[in-house]
């Protein structure tokens, strides 16, 4: 007989009490997950990233024992769902994706995406942004992807990220709230984007929807903090839940508050297919 694989064990007793919950009654849980640097590794090209190659099976094998699946991302749902190509897998029919974090919903039992409209400011920004950056003298590398809902500014190619945030962060911010925008830092990245949603009231309106008793969100980013303030809240009042945390050597802040710290996207999905492994 095989051994059962061991499951990496949470490091606070508050994660320990979420993964014994998730254990003894997956039904009735949510499981919500970061796409970029939690399901899909990250890479110079945003266009071109994609999910794990195991992340789709791993999540698929997981679909189901547990109560609900939920993709919980900063992009938008179309590019989340072309890039991850979620809706070809069957076994992912009940999937949740909350897309602008949180703006955007979809689920693969209505095939439909809810958007809002255009929220009025970030046209403005697009409009300004040419010449902020041209200004600037923003360095070789410097990349604007228009995102539809909003605008990002990445520096990820450039030859100092470091130096480029120090430039471009305050003169963004400085654009983004001239036009009633809200700053979204992230892995070298800075996004202006509607302000009044983030992703933790999506996730706290996901889990009364599902009627989740249990919740365990991954991220591995800044946008993910609210997130996982959510999880917080909902364990202050007494629901288990599971912080997780996709590691990288460019933000720190989850690992500092996550139960669970998993080394990268591949670590991650380990832990899903031994996760799926106790189930079946
Ligand atoms: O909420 P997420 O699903 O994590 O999305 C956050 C942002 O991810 C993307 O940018 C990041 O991933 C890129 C591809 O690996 C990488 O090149 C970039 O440096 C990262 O910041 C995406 O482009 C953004 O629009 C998302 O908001």
């Amino acid at each position: 007989m095989t051994a059962p694989l061991e499951l990496p064990q949470p490091r606070t007793p508050a994660g320990q009490a979420g993964l014994a919950a998730l254990l003894a009654n997956p039904s009735r849980a949510l499981l919500a997950f970061d796409f970029d640097g939690v399901l899909s590794p990250i890479i110079d090209d945003p266009a071109r990233a994609a999910a794990h190659p195991g992340a789709i099976p791993a999540l698929a094998r997981l679909a189901p024992h547990v109560g609900a699946l939920a993709i919980v991302t900063g992009r938008s749902v179309a590019q989340v769902l072309q890039l991850g190509r979620f809706a070809d897998e069957p076994a992912l029919a009940r999937l949740l994706v909350a897309g602008h974090y949180g703006l955007e919903r979809w689920s693969a039992s209505s095939g439909e995406i809810a958007s809002p409209p255009p929220f009025p400011g970030v046209a403005a920004a697009r409009q300004a942004l040419p010449g902020l950056l041209n200004d600037l003298v923003a360095p070789a590398g410097t990349a604007v992807e228009d995102k539809g809902h909003s605008v990002a500014v990445h520096f990820r190619n450039t030859p100092s990220p470091a130096d480029a945030q120090e430039l471009l962060t305050e003169p963004l911010t400085t654009l983004a709230r001239s036009h009633g925008l809200a700053v979204q830092p992230g892995r070298m990245v800075v996004e202006l984007r509607p302000p009044d949603m983030d992703k933790g009231a999506t996730l706290g309106a996901l889990v009364l929807e599902v009627g989740a008793e249990v919740v365990t969100f991954a991220g591995d980013d800044l946008g993910d903090l609210p997130a996982y303030d959510a999880v917080d809240s909902l364990r202050e009042s007494g629901m288990p839940g599971l912080l997780i945390c996709s590691a990288s050597d460019e933000v720190r802040a989850l690992s500092d508050r996550a139960d669970l710290v998993l080394d990268g996207p591949a670590r991650v999905v380990a832990f899903l297919e031994t996760l799926a492994s106790r189930w079946g």
